[in-house]
């Protein structure tokens, strides 16, 4: 070897460098795979956060894929399905557990990412005022395993960016423009319902009310974000659904080094996609922007956004946006609409409740976008399903600095994971009923009668704030008065209760639902 190296200069050269090049690439990994994983460990120790040991390199992810989420039982007797709504020990089953020996602030780690997890709406009420607000950011190991689904959208930047991105989007939703979205709304409704007619007349009256909702839910969060007529637009909503599967109906290992290679297959197609979903989204903006300078209108976000932009989005930036509201805005709404009439179909005396009030402002008329507020028992059962089962289950952030809470410093770099589920279903915030469906706590009170303010946020919380609340509670609202207009509904004996976190809140088993015409 040495006579060789000897003789081959170059070589020998060649081979000092890689082995340079080499031990570099080791002590980074080395560095930020252990040493800093393990720096953050003490200091977080040393601020009192404590937790469930981790080991390396999969951090508690293995306790957390041991402990299943469990099957709740449904009391069918009958004349009423008893269901329990205490479902934070069924869908968080490790978060339960950790609680119960570490409080309600303590850390775990996803690989070798370190979570400050926070079930404390007094933490988190400290955390995110005024000055401390803007030093958290997106956590970089969400941002970099969801980047086909959001990109460089509004739910992803920060900084600067992100001040740009909010003040460029947010008269899209204002309420004149949603008020032109109405007829979209009730297109997509109405041809579902008269679907389920058909299928009621054919001598099948039940459906999975999860998979029907999410259908038309898809379909409306499409027309309503980019128009989803003609061939594009369906193949644009099939395949963001496809990347959306590829991406969480598998085993992926987040926060472990090299994870993306263990799941090569997933991420490939999940890329894969995610390229075409781009072509196509900015094939429609191109034709779009063509059409504007024609003085075509189009009453759905990207219209509105191309309307007030003026190039002030690159079309990089649009295409991001416009997948962003269809992740954050499709499954979101349709899961709110989902476990609602799971509710309402064991709560009878709350259907009539809200069709009592559906006849009372609407009537018979055509749904008035004006009219909507009106609908306000229909308020209090929306804010209560949000409360019993949030679609959004937590939020994330991560320290861009070090931080101080309470005395206590947060590392730069450390990951906060806020636990909503938790915090809506804490009897210390709630009271004595806290598990129990009761829709006219919210009766005069936006926060529910909760203790402290922060413990209810199913649209999160601060600046950050969901910009799409009004659009969905518009959607909510014309699609359930379209529902208990026409029918009424009732759980079938198949149903097994069994909410699972897989990014949102969601059945296990679907919904199974009886539905009759009235
Ligand atoms: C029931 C329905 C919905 C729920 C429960 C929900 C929940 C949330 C939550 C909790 C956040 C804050 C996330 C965080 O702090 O990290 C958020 C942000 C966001 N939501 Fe929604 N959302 C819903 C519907 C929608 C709809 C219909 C759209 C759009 C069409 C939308 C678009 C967004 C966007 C773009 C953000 C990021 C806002 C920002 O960071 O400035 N959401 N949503």
């Amino acid at each position: 070897m040495d006579q060789f190296l000897d003789a081959f200069p170059f070589w020998y050269m060649f081979f000092n460098v890689f082995v340079v090049v080499l031990s570099l690439v080791f002590l980074k990994l080395f560095l930020h795979c252990w040493i800093l994983p393990v720096r953050a460990q003490k200091k977080l120790g040393e601020n009192g956060f404590s937790g469930p040991p981790p080991s390396f390199p999969l951090g508690n992810l293995n306790d957390m894929k041991k402990l299943k989420p469990a099957l709740v039982m449904v009391e069918n007797s009958k004349s009423s399905i008893k269901i329990n709504h205490d479902i934070h020990s069924i869908a968080l089953p490790h978060f339960a557990l950790w609680q119960q020996q570490y409080g309600k602030v303590f850390v775990y780690w996803l690989g070798i990412e370190p979570f400050v997890y926070v079930a404390d709406p007094e933490f988190l009420s400290v955390m995110s005022k005024g000055v401390l607000g803007k030093s958290w950011g997106k956590p970089n190991v969400f941002k970099k395993d969801r980047e086909p689904m959001f990109g460089t959208g509004l739910v992803m930047v920060e900084g600067d960016d992100w001040t740009r991105h909010r003040h460029i989007i947010t008269p899209a939703f204002s309420h004149v423009n949603l008020k032109a979205m109405k007829t979209m709304m009730v297109e997509s409704t109405t041809n579902m319902l008269d679907r389920w007619a058909i299928q009621i007349n054919s001598g099948n009256p039940e459906f999975d009310m999860e998979n029907e909702i999410i259908g038309t839910a898809g379909e409306i969060i499409a027309k309503t974000s980019f128009g989803v007529k003609g061939e594009n637009g369906t193949q644009v909503l099939k395949n963001l659904r496809a990347m959306q599967f590829a991406l969480f109906n598998s085993n992926r290992y987040v926060g472990v080094p090299f994870s993306n290679i263990l799941a090569f297959k997933q991420t490939l197609r999940a890329r894969e996609l995610g390229k075409e979903i781009d072509d196509l989204l900015l094939s429609i903006i191109t034709e779009r922007k063509r059409s504007l300078v024609e003085g075509e209108d189009h009453h759905d976000l990207l219209g509105m956004l191309l309307k007030a932009d003026k190039g002030k989005f690159t079309a990089t930036e649009l295409v991001d946006e416009c997948k962003t509201f269809f992740f954050a805005g499709h499954e979101t709404t349709a899961l709110a609409l989902t476990w609602t009439l799971m509710l309402l179909a064991i709560h009878p005396e709350w259907q009539e409740t809200i069709r009592d009030e559906i006849r009372q402002v609407i009537g018979d008329s055509e749904i008035e976008y004006n009219k909507l507020a009106g609908l306000k028992k229909m308020s209090w059962v929306m804010n209560e399903v949000l409360r019993l089962y949030p679609p959004a289950p937590n939020a994330q952030r991560q320290a861009r600095k070090n931080i101080e809470v309470n005395g206590r410093l947060i590392p730069n770099g450390t990951n906060i994971w806020i636990d909503v589920v938790a915090m809506h279903h804490d009897p210390k915030l709630w009271g004595d009923d806290v598990n129990e469906f009761k829709p006219e706590r919210f009766d005069g009170d936006l926060h529910g009668g909760c203790k402290n303010k922060m413990g209810f946020m199913p649209f999160g919380f601060g600046g950050r704030m969901c910009i799409g609340r009004n659009l969905t509670t518009m959607e909510y609202k014309i699609v359930l008065s379209l529902v208990l207009s026409r029918f009424e509904i009732s759980v079938s004996p198949g149903y097994h209760h069994s909410p699972k976190y897989m990014l949102s809140l969601r059945p296990s088993y679907g919904l199974p639902i009886v539905v009759r015409p009235l």
